[in-house]
């Protein structure tokens, strides 16, 4: 069995300290709320002594959320603490994280003390904090650039005035791997009391280390970890949850699990990202927009050929559909057959060569190639492999609202009438009857192209037949026929043996 690794997460407290990320209180509530759903087991919520918007977030957020525990962070400062514990007040769960600096900078620079009282604050505090709650949390800030004995030192007293987990930020991002893991193993081996606390990482990013360095500390015995989605936080960052958590799922040689439901990593990402108006770079591990994208021949061909040739997780496993084949001059004849395949024009040989030679000139004078660029490409192909033919189309708007369309499949000639909510509606339930390959209409769209009553309305539509997408393309005076014609368009796209027709 391995250990359990608890995921704590800052994103509220310590990512929303970035200027420009503060959040409201029902805005937090969402983020709690969607923290929970993932699996989280910590929630660090907020600072409540910082302003009474963020006290009442820490309420308010106790009372929203019931499965992790709420914590709220506070200095080694007795009115700190004694305004986090009635935050906490409504937490079925609630745990202080109270803490002082304890590297010669902070001790010296910033708190302007003496080692000796820096031990005394600390103890002083967990105490104090014990007094509200049971769950303490005590942070020696600065670790990173502490020294060795002081730190065991401090960490070994605040154990004994009651801390059950100890925190060990790099609060700097100072450490290299090798470094942040070997204070956690000193601390392993040299504190006495440690097997009564929990070692907690709290990485971050100044040296784009936060990631490598929690996952040492992991490896040398800490059992919790302060992360942030889309590792947000002040200055470079914190150490980002996604990573993290995947890193632990791909090698299952680090003794820990967590319990975060990872298919709903992206989802989170994605709602932090938007509320916090903060965009996740697109080559950002795990949750960037190219993180699953594939845009050269080589690696394109070696992910159609077997996907794991060039990707270590499976998409779904964080929630993203499907990685994607992006057509660019890198591209080779493997990655547009791909794309013609889905646009129902299989070519081969000579003809699959002509096409990509025409593609390699048009993708050499553009960035990427899109979906319209390539109908453009191969739409005589499209042309010649028109196996449904719209033959006429009636509808009538008196009353129910009804359509008949007569369809040519192959070479002989259906006819079907539907009602539907209106004609647009009723004539594409009339063609789904005749032709009938159970797709899915996942967008469609009408344009005007002059914007004048005598317009003529461009329908462009996706339909999904089994998991592909297939895309129609028509235009007409007539918003039903143009919509009818799109629709074919689209269906005569799916192979022609996915087809049973009525
Ligand atoms: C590494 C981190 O992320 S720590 C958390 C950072 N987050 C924040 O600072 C956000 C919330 N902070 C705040 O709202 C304010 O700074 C407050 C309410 C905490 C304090 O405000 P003020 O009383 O005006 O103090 P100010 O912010 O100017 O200075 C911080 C004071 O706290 C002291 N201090 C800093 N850390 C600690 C600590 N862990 N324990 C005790 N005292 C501390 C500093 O030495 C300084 O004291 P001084 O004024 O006697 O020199
Ligand atoms: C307050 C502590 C935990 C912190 O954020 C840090 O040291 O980076
Ligand atoms: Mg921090």
């Amino acid at each position: 069995m391995s250990d359990k690794l608890w995921i704590f997460d800052t994103t509220l407290r310590d990512g929303e300290q970035v200027p420009g990320c503060q959040l409201n209180t029902q805005e937090k509530i969402i983020v709690a709320k969607a923290l929970e759903d993932l699996g989280v087991d910590i929630i660090e919520a907020g600072f409540p002594i910082s302003s009474p918007g963020d006290f009442n977030s820490v309420v308010e957020i106790s009372k929203a959320v019931s499965n992790p525990i709420i914590c709220a962070l506070s200095r080694a400062v007795e009115k700190d603490i004694e305004v986090a514990a009635q935050a906490l007040k409504f937490a079925k769960k609630g745990r202080i994280h109270t803490g002082i600096g304890v590297s010669p900078y902070h001790i010296q620079f910033k708190l302007r003390s003496t080692p000796e009282e820096i031990i005394r604050r600390g103890v002083a505090a967990v105490k104090f904090a014990k007094q509200f709650v049971e769950d303490v949390e005590f942070y020696a800030e600065d670790a990173g650039r502490s020294e060795p004995d002081f730190l065991c030192k401090i960490i070994e007293e605040v154990i004994k005035a009651g801390a059950t987990v100890v925190n060990i930020p790099d609060t700097t991002g100072y450490c290299l791997p090798e470094q942040y893991g070997g204070i956690i193993a000193d601390l392993k081996n040299r504190v006495p009391n440690i097997d009564k606390a929990i070692i907690a990482t709290h990485c971050h990013n100044d040296l784009g280390m936060a990631t490598a360095n929690t996952v040492s500390g992991v490896q040398h015995g800490a059992r919790q970890v302060e992360v942030t989605i889309n590792g947000i936080g002040e200055r470079a960052g914190n150490t980002s949850m996604e990573e993290v958590v995947m890193a632990i799922k791909c090698h299952k040689s680090i003794p820990v699990h967590t319990s975060i439901d990872t298919p709903k990593i992206y989802k989170t990402s994605r709602l932090v990202s938007k509320l916090m108006n903060m965009p996740v770079q697109p080559n950002k591990a795990i949750v960037g927009r190219n993180a699953f994208a594939h845009s050269s021949g080589i690696h394109q061909d070696g992910v159609l050929k077997h996907r794991e040739n060039y990707e270590i997780i499976d998409p779904k496993e964080v929630g993203v559909e499907e990685s994607s084949i992006v057509l660019t001059a890198r591209s080779g004849r493997a990655a547009l057959k791909h794309h013609l395949d889905a646009l129902g024009v299989e070519l081969e040989g000579e003809e699959l060569r002509k096409v990509y030679e025409e593609f390699l000139l048009l993708a050499d004078s553009k960035r990427d190639i899109g979906r319209k660029d390539l109908l453009e490409l191969v739409g005589k192909y499209l042309d010649e492999s028109n196996f449904i033919e719209l033959e006429k189309v009636t509808y009538s708007s008196n009353g129910e609202i009804s359509a008949t369309v007569q369809l040519k499949i192959g070479n002989e000639s259906f006819e079907a009438t539907q009602s539907g909510v209106g004609p647009v509606d009723a004539v594409l339930k009339a063609i789904e009857t005749l032709v009938q390959p159970q797709v899915d209409l996942e967008e469609f769209l009408i344009q005007a192209m002059t914007h004048g009553s005598n317009d003529v309305a461009k329908v462009h539509m996706r339909v999904i037949k089994s998991d592909k997408p297939y895309y129609g393309f028509a235009s007409h005076e007539d918003i039903v026929l143009a919509s009818a014609f799109a629709f074919v368009d689209a269906l005569n796209k799916i192979p022609v043996k996915e087809y049973a027709t009525a």
